[in-house]
């Protein structure tokens, strides 16, 4: 089970996706760190938390640095954690919710990888969000205030997830295990399709 990929179609496009990063987009709270963790250990290969990274490259927590310095700053950031992932070996990297926002760290994501979006709705995000209490995006309290303010900003993240993503994943109602195992057959066959495509042109 080290690599289901290598098992189950063949060793070129394996060979494809094994030198690319898999990056996990998405809202706050749709799993993208959890998956990441299952992921990478599935695949035996690194696993990056752009959250985590600007945490360490800061010296202070994600709600210290948006309450200091605001958000802008932590949005460069967050670009400078991404853009060092170029020279990095190929991960799988769980991305902070609001990586699309900028269209350059979008850029960067294709050029390094496949971007797979996690999705879920509202309420799966609300009941998600309340198990801890570090994203300063959201409001304080746990209430249908929160709930709405998520509903909100799905609605003006929507189109630039939408565009962003090659691979679009529900995690409505499902394991961990089980949305790894789609992730995983999703992406060899987008490889698939894109070395495909290539020999076509060539
Ligand atoms: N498939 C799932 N089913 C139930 N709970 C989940 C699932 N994936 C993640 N969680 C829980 O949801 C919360 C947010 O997950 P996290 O991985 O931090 O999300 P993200 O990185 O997208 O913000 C965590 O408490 C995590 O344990
Ligand atoms: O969506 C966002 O703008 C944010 C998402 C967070 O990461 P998660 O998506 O892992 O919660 C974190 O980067 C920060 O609080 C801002
Ligand atoms: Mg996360």
């Amino acid at each position: 089970m080290q690599n289901r990929l290598q098992n189950t179609r063949g060793s070129a496009p394996d060979t494809a996706l094994s030198k690319q990063h898999i990056f996990l987009i998405g809202f706050m709270a749709v799993g993208k760190t959890t998956l990441a963790a299952e992921l990478s250990s599935r695949l035996n290969r690194p696993r990056v938390d752009t959250d985590e990274l600007v945490v360490q490259n800061a010296g202070m927590d994600i709600p210290n640095i948006f309450r200091h310095f605001g958000e802008a700053h932590f949005r460069r950031l967050e670009h400078s954690a991404l853009a060092a992932l170029a020279k990095a070996t190929p991960s799988v990297v769980s991305c902070g919710g609001g990586i699309v926002l900028l269209p350059e760290n979008v850029a960067l994501m294709r050029s390094l990888g496949i971007v797979v979006r996690l999705t879920a709705t509202a309420e799966t995000i609300w009941k998600r969000s309340c198990e801890s209490s570090d994203r300063p995006l959201l409001p304080a309290s746990t209430g249908v205030e929160r709930l709405a303010s998520i509903k909100t900003m799905l609605a003006e993240r929507e189109e630039q997830y939408r565009a962003a993503a090659e691979l679009a994943i529900t995690t409505d109602d499902r394991s961990a295990g089980d949305i790894c195992a789609e992730i995983l057959s999703r992406c060899t066959e987008l490889t698939v399709q894109k070395a495909s495509s290539s020999q076509l042109k060539a």
